[in-house]
C-alpha cells in the first residue's frame, strides 16, 4: 500500500496577503527523499512553513504524518512536529551543553521521563549517524558536518515519519556535504521521508532524485535541473 506521509490538494500559500504560490498539488510518500528548489522569494520556506503548520492553509486542503493541517489545533501543533524532524540552519545546537545534554533536553521537552529510556533513545539516535563516540563532546569541539550529524540524530528522536531540512549542506564543503547526503538518504531508505529545501546543485547531480520546485507561484513537480 502506498502511504501518503504529505498531501497537499489545491493549496493556496499566503504571506499575510501576499500569495505566494497557488493551487499547489503535492504527494510525499512514507520513505521518499525529494529535493525542493526554486530561487531566493520562489517559496520554499513559506511551503515548509505550510507543513508544520506554521502557516495556515486558507484554501484547498493538507495532510502532514495523518494531521489534517486545515483542521488542526494549536494544542495539537506541538504533536504534529513530533512526527517531523526539522533540520533547519536557525535551530542550532545549544553550544554551552555537551551532544548528550542537547539531545536530552529535547526529548524532556517532547514529554520524556525515564532516565534509561533517554539514555539508550540518545544512544540509538547517534548510532544512526555514526556519531556515539562524540556523546560527551560540547557541541563546539565539534566540526560543521559532525555538528550537523548531531541536527541530524535530534531530529531522529521521536522517530518522525518526515524529516525537513533547509539547506542542511549550506555551510559544509563539498565532501561533507556529500556525507550528509548519503546519511539522509540512509534514512530515507529505512522509512523516513525526507523533504530538503537546497540551492546546491552539485549535491543535487551528484545525488539525482525526485525534484520539486517553486517557480512563478507555483510547485512543478518533478522538475528538471537547469544549469
Ligand atoms: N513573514 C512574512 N511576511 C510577509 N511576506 C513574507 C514573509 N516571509 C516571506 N515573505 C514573502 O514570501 C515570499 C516567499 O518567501 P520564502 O521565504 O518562502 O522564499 P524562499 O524560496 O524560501 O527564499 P530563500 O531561498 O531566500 O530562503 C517572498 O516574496 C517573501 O518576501
Amino acid at each position: 500500500m502506498i502511504q501518503n506521509v504529505i498531501k497537499l490538494e489545491s493549496v493556496d500559500v499566503y504571506q499575510q496577503k501576499h500569495l505566494v504560490l497557488s493551487n499547489v498539488s503535492l504527494n510525499i510518500n512514507k520513505g521518499e527523499f525529494a529535493y525542493l528548489i526554486g530561487s531566493t522569494g520562489s517559496g520554499k520556506s513559506s511551503l515548509l512553513k505550510v507543513l508544520y503548520a506554521d502557516l495556515h492553509i486558507e484554501q484547498g486542503s493538507g495532510w502532514v504524518a495523518g494531521y489534517d493541517l486545515k483542521a488542526i489545533k494549536d494544542k495539537d501543533v506541538p504533536y504534529l512536529r513530533r512526527k517531523l524532524g526539522i533540520v533547519f540552519q536557525d535551530f542550532q545546537l545549544l553550544t554551552d551543553r555537551t551532544v548528550e545534554q542537547n539531545l536530552q533536553f529535547v526529548l524532556k521537552a517532547t514529554g520524556w521521563k525515564d532516565e534509561k529510556a533517554m539514555q539508550s533513545r540518545i544512544l540509538e539516535s547517534l548510532d544512526n549517524v555514526g556519531m556515539r563516540t562524540k556523546l560527551k563532546k560540547y557541541t563546539h569541539e565539534l566540526s560543521g558536518g559532525e555538528q550537523q550529524r548531531i541536527v541530524i540524530a535530534r531530529a531522529l528522536l521521536n522517530h518522525p515519519e518526515i524529516i525537513l531540512a533547509d539547506e542542511p549542506t549550506g555551510n559544509l564543503d563539498p565532501e561533507i556535504s556529500a556525507e550528509i547526503l548519503a546519511l539522509l538518504k540512509k534514512i530515507s531508505e529505512s522509512g523516513t521521508s525526507v523533504l530538503m529545501a537546497t540551492h546546491d546543485y552539485h549535491i543535487i547531480n551528484k545525488f539525482p532524485q525526485r525534484i520539486i520546485k517553486c517557480q512563478d507561484g507555483k510547485v512543478i513537480d518533478n522538475a528538471v535541473l537547469s544549469l
